[in-house]
Order: structure tokens, then sequence, then C-alpha cells
């Protein structure tokens, strides 16, 4: 099935599907932190199609930052396996790793007081041995970076006195600094005001329009979502409730089911994405007739 960005592995067993280009695939996946009431995600299995756009929605605490975190290492899997291009994420060293996936988590922690060209020099550093100086290589990278996330103008400051917005470009440029094949951003346009929040999605719209880079993303905005990425998939409760183009995920069936919303779907323009318009009482968690 080309539309579908999941599939179901059931047993596990890491293969790769001849009929799809996968770039990433996660295998019956399941991801439990020790003082959370069982698993977090639940033998989930999903399939990232190689130079396209993914992106992860669903309500919160449903399980999206987690099942990021299981696929750029960051949390340790209960089962499963990661596969990039068919071979074990987990089987490879931290700089190879590194050089090959990208993750720009919701808490940045950034080390010490730097200006805005320092933290993004930061990006290149799997590309580096620790006594190796800065090479051409690395100043082109920055320079392509910097560029790309509009904040050429920033270059000199330091970081601690720009704003949210200018923060969250710089962080971005940070992480296309590191040139990875492929890109897990975590919320990457919350708290931010319309106008950053378009800079930011004009940047995955310029990397999706290159197809070289493939691109996982959480996004909480579903008619973002749905304008920006080419594959949605929709998490309830730690599993996935739906998968596939945005037009076939984004229904009036799955905003009640898994966002609890009465809403009518109206289809956008060619270049848009659909109109949300909720119509009712929400439905609470409580509600026995919801
Ligand atoms: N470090 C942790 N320790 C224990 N439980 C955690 C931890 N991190 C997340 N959880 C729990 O795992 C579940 C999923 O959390 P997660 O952050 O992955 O959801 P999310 O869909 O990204 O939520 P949001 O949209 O609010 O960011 C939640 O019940 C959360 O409380």
């Amino acid at each position: 099935m080309a539309n579908d960005v999941l599939e179901g592995d059931r047993d596990g067993v890491p293969t790769r599907d001849p009929d799809t280009d996968d770039h990433v695939r996660g295998t019956d996946l399941r991801i439990s932190y020790p003082d959370a009431e069982g698993p977090v995600i639940d033998g989930e299995s999903l399939s990232v199609p190689r130079g396209e756009v993914t992106a992860l929605i669903g309500p919160n605490g449903s399980g999206k930052s987690t099942l990021l975190k299981g696929i750029a290492r960051r949390v340790s899997l209960e089962s499963g396996a990661v596969l990039i291009d068919g071979d074990d994420a987990h089987d490879l060293e931290k700089k190879a790793f590194a050089r090959t996936l990208g993750h720009l988590s919701q808490e940045h922690t950034s080390p010490g007081s730097l200006t805005v060209e320092e933290l993004v020099y930061h990006g290149r550093y799997p590309h580096r041995s620790f006594f190796e100086s800065v090479t051409d290589a690395d100043h082109e990278a920055v320079d392509r970076a910097v560029s790309l996330s509009g904040v050429e103008h920033l270059r000199d400051r330091d970081l601690s006195s720009l704003s949210g917005g200018q923060k969250q470009l710089v962080w971005i440029a940070m992480a296309l600094a590191q040139e990875t094949d492929v890109l897990l951003l975590d919320e990457p346009t919350t708290f931010l005001d319309i106008h950053h929040q378009l800079e930011v999605m004009e940047i995955v719209e310029t990397l999706r329009d290159r197809r070289s880079i493939t691109i996982l993303l959480v996004l909480h905005d579903i008619e973002q979502a749905a304008r920006y990425a080419d594959h949605l998939v929709a998490l309830y409760d730690g599993e996935i409730a739906a998968r596939g183009p945005p037009s076939e995920v984004v229904t009036e069936d799955l905003l009640a089911d898994v966002f609890g919303i009465d809403a009518r779907v109206t289809p956008g323009q060619t270049g848009t994405g659909p109109v949300i318009e909720p119509i009712g009482p929400l439905h609470r968690d409580d509600d026995p007739e919801s």
C-alpha cells in the first residue's frame, strides 16, 4: 500500500518492504517509563518514507514525544527495533548515529553562554573528532543552515538575548548544521506566534521540496500538519489510530474519536490543508455519553 506510512509488522521481525522506499522503520516498538503504569507505546510499528514529511498528531499525552525519543535513542526500547536504511539504529556508534539522525526535542539545553553562531557550530560535533579543528565543510554547513533558517542577522547575538521564536529558529539551524539524512522535530511551532510558526513551517516546506531529508515531526495544529506533511500518523493513548495522506486521516470521525470534538472538515484548496470548524460541545473524558 503506497500510501500507508505505517505497517503492521506485528511479529516484530525487522524486515524491509521492497515495494516502498522506507527510510526509517520502527517495528513492534514498546516503550515504558519506570514510574508510568504500563507501556506508553505498546507494540506499534511505523515506516517513514524517504525524503518526505511525516507528521505525528494526537492529543496531549498520547505518546508522540515518547515515540520520537524511542526512534532517536533518547529512551530505551523495551522491545522492537528502529531500522534506518534497513540497519538497526542501535548498532550504530554514537557519532555515526548523530550523523544519520538529528532530534530537536522540546527541551533545549544550551551548553553555557553562547552566541548564535557558536551554538550552530555545535551541530557539527558528530562530524569532527575531539581534537580536530573546524574545517571548510563545517563553515559551509553552518552558512547553509543559518541561511536556510533565516538567522544570519542574529549570528553574533548572545543566545540568551533572543526571543523564544528567534531561539527556535536558531535551534533548527543547529539541527540543520548536523546535516543528517533524517530529522525529528518535536513540536517545533509550539509557543510561537503565527509569524514564527510560518517561518518554521516554511523551512520544513523548503526541505520537503528538496526531497533530500526525511522529516518526522510532531505538530499540534492539525490544519498545519495536513498542509505541510505528506503523511499523517495519529496517535491515541499510545496506539496508532490512523495513518496515511492528510485527506484520509483528517476526518470528522478522527476528530471525534481521537480528539473528542465534533467538527466539520472542509477540504482545502490545492496546496492548503483542510479547514476544521468545531460545531458542537467538547466531549469530556468523564462524560459517559462521549
Ligand atoms: N519521563 C517520564 N516518566 C514517566 N512518564 C512519562 C515520562 N515522559 C512521558 N511520560 C508519560 O508518557 C505518556 C506520553 O507522554 P508523551 O510526552 O510522549 O506524550 P505527547 O503525546 O508527546 O504529549 P504532549 O502533546 O502533551 O507533548 C504520558 O502519560 C506522560 O505522562
